[in-house]
């Protein structure tokens, strides 16, 4: 079993460095509860403030230093939700894992950017894949809107990923589709799912927390509110195989016809 924390906080729009002293004191009293595996939001460092966001990229890798020796202190991984990271190419939004040795096992440049909320506009889309480990566990890591794409996150299934990891800001009018989306993402891939929403406001949303752990079976394991709070929930290793074992669809898809797919009409 692992043991999964997920930090659905507040963010100060634009001060990393308020927000990582209290995230700090989050993540110890998740280590307190003996979280092996910890969880953090979309952008917590500094919130949708994209029009000066290069002010910020600065501020970031000693922010990530110390979740590092925070990591290596007490073993534990921290999916650091993500930050904005300064490019050759411009800035990314980007989620990094630090493993339980402390050091930074993978950077994930979010994908597919948010039209709606002018990511377009301040930052550059990744191209490079989510797939990670957590002890030998074959896992994947996404921000926010990706959600709404499934053959990217299925790819990463095919491709091995057992837990699917997403890191959000997002809004409250839209949480029937999180929840939504969030299970069918479970169901169609038959993995675990573990997202980090956050809460509170900035100058243009309202945000809808409901952090959440679903099985591979698409059952609710734990469920966020609108509140901050830390949830807890655990993973069965054996799960995965259990459900994949029931209704086989990793040995029915038939990617061949899939790939050849013409329209006749
Ligand atoms: O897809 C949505 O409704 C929300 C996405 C979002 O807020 C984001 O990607 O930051």
């Amino acid at each position: 079993m692992i043991k999964i924390a997920c930090i659905q906080s507040d963010v100060v729009l634009g001060d990393s460095i308020t927000n990582s002293m209290k995230m700090k004191g989050k993540i110890i009293e998740a280590i307190n509860q003996h979280a092996t595996v910890i969880v953090l939001p979309e952008l917590w460092t500094t919130g949708y403030c994209l029009e000066e966001i290069t002010k910020h990229t600065g501020q970031q890798e000693s922010i990530i230093s110390e979740l590092q020796t925070i990591a290596r202190s007490h073993q534990v991984t921290i999916i650091s939700g993500s930050f904005p990271i300064e490019r050759e190419h411009g800035v990314t939004n980007t989620l990094i894992v630090i493993n339980n040795e402390g050091d930074v096992v993978k950077e994930y440049d979010k994908v597919h950017l948010f039209q709606l909320m002018n990511e377009h506009h301040y930052l550059q889309s990744g191209t490079d894949n989510g797939l990670f480990t957590i002890d030998g566990l074959e896992v994947a890591g996404f921000v926010c809107y990706d959600l709404r794409f499934p053959e990217w996150i299925q790819t990463h299934a095919v491709n091995g990923a057992k837990v699917l990891f997403f890191v959000a800001e997002w809004p409250i009018q839209r949480m029937e589709h999180w929840e939504t989306l969030l299970k069918a993402r479970a169901i169609e891939n038959q993995c675990y799912v573990v997202a980090c929403n956050r809460v509170g406001k900035d100058l243009a949303n309202t945000f809808g927390g409901g952090s959440v752990l679903i099985d591979p079976w698409g059952e609710v394991l734990v469920k966020g509110s609108t509140e901050e709070e830390i949830i807890y929930g655990e993973i069965d290793r054996g799960k995965v195989e259990e459900i994949r074992n029931t209704i086989p669809i990793f040995e029915d898809r038939k990617d061949g016809i899939y790939k050849s797919f013409k329209k006749n009409v």
